[in-house]
């Protein structure tokens, strides 16, 4: 006898209604960049706060806001691990809205309700200058511009993305180009605007289609954005918050005095591990950080990249051995599938903050380490043969491409570098081993 079909109800879509959640919190926080990250991380620190809610820009992306909006900016986080994935519904975003809504960007910029202005616009995003067409930078300072016309009360500025000293950065961009405007607005900024430092983690690949599948079989709700993230999360921050801030420490936060052990760490033991895989991994075969970790040999160059990078870096030998370990088991984990070339975005933005401090350190030692030999040798093969996502990509596709594409590539990095004849014969030694080893192992 035939089974009779079970009537199928259909998914509901997640709303606050459907989902039962909390109608939106009042905006007073304000960020830009809205995409993945700022989802899995800011996002959920600020849930910890009910009075707070965030009104969420993206850069250029229309579609994300609107599918943002039809769920009254709620969304699914999915935290995977090497079990059944745990789900939470994110409630802090109160409102999602594409880059290009100018009038209401400069409208929750000025309004003195609103405290702070995170950013995650990727490490690419604070080289544009300000007066570039539709820039971030140029965003920000049209927001500030208009809140110090509509009465100037002071306001917290928080990078999120991966850079050393990222506030810093953010406020020297801030500054150059603000260079033209009045002394009124340039005095304000000095003494209103705070630029706070920040170290971010929390491994957050960018969703695929199945993602949704599995957040509708674990939830009940049909939800067109999730997210998918992993169960480590570290907010480090360093800075004044003149108009107060959301209890981010309710949900693990830690508010320091000096970040540049933790940046170092970062920086040079994840993203530099990242950035040696990301372009030595396709090489091997390899598509993604697990796979990689998995692979002998890229597994021997990891370690030693943190060897490395271990005689360089102030913080206590037995904190390391531990930030090592966990670091490989969060590499390793078969739950996050985050892609190699997607890392691989941005080379010249992020090799000099990652690898070169740590070869620089090593080369005055007359040491020439093989990983970050690797790293760049890698970096060359990809320049040369990819499709090549970097606000420099022509010039260095183009340095690549010529005979002696090593020294010019370096050139455009670091020129003392350039200069080093025995690290540059290294690296073109090592693409040519890179090369062998894909022919040994296609
Ligand atoms: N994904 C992670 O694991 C992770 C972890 C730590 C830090 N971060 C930081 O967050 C950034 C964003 O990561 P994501 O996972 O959200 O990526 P994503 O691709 O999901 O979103 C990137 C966001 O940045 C915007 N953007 C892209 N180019 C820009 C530019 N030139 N100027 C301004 N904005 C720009 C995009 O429009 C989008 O809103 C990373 O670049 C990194 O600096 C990411
Ligand atoms: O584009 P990047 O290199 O800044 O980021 C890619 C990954 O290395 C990065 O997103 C890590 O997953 C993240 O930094 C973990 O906290």
């Amino acid at each position: 006898m035939p089974t009779p079909n079970p009537i199928s109800t259909p998914t509901p879509r997640l709303t606050r209604a459907s989902a039962g959640a909390r109608p939106p919190a009042p905006v007073r926080a304000v960020h830009l960049g809205l995409g993945a990250f700022h989802r899995a991380h800011q996002a959920v620190y600020t849930m910890a706060d009910p009075d707070w809610g965030v009104a969420a820009y993206t850069f250029r992306n229309a579609e994300l806001p609107r599918r943002l909006t039809e769920q009254d900016g709620l969304y699914t986080l999915q935290v995977r691990g090497d079990g059944e994935p745990q789900t939470r519904i994110v409630d802090s975003i109160s409102r999602a809205h594409p880059g290009g809504d100018t009038d209401r960007w400069l409208a929750d910029l000025a309004s003195p309700d609103v405290a702070l202005l995170t950013l995650t616009i990727t490490e690419a995003g604070y080289r544009a200058a300000g007066n570039e067409d539709g820039s971030a930078i140029g965003r920000v300072l049209a927001g500030l511009r208009g809140r110090h016309r509509a009465g100037g009360l002071p306001i917290a500025l928080v990078p999120c993305d991966n850079l050393p000293g990222n506030g810093s950065v953010l406020r020297d961009a801030v500054r150059n180009a603000a260079e033209g405007e009045d002394s009124g607005f340039r005095c304000w900024l000095e003494d209103h605007v705070s630029f706070v430092d920040t170290v971010v983690d929390r491994i957050t690949p960018a969703t695929t289609a199945d993602d949704a599948v599995t957040a509708a079989r674990l939830t009940g709700f049909d939800d067109h954005a999730p997210v998918v993230t992993e169960p480590f999360s570290e907010w480090l921050l360093a800075g004044e918050f003149p108009a107060g801030r959301p209890a981010w420490e309710n949900a693990g936060a830690r508010f320091v005095g000096d970040l540049a052990a933790y940046e170092q760490r970062k920086l040079w033991f994840l993203n530099g591990a990242h950035t040696l895989l990301a372009y030595t991994g396709p090489a091997l075969g390899c598509a993604t950080v697990d796979e990689a970790v998995r692979h002998p040999v890229l597994a021997a160059l990891t370690e030693s990249w943190w060897d490395t990078a271990a005689r360089h870096a102030s913080l206590p030998a037995e904190d390391l051995v531990d930030y090592r370990e966990r670091l490989l088991r969060r590499f390793s984990s078969r739950g996050i599938r985050h892609h190699l070339l997607h890392i691989a975005v941005g080379g010249s933005q992020k090799i000099p903050a990652r690898i070169l401090p740590v070869l620089r350190a090593e080369r005055s030692r007359q040491r020439l380490p093989e990983p970050a030999i690797a790293a760049l040798a890698g970096w060359l093969i990809h320049l040369r043969d990819r499709e090549v996502a970097d606000p420099r990509a022509d010039e260095l596709v183009a340095l690549a491409r010529a005979d002696d594409g090593a020294r010019r590539v370096l050139s455009a990095i670091d020129t003392d570098l350039a200069d080093d004849r025995e690290l540059v014969t290294a690296v073109d030694d090592y693409v040519d081993h890179l090369r062998h080893s894909v022919r040994s192992n296609p």
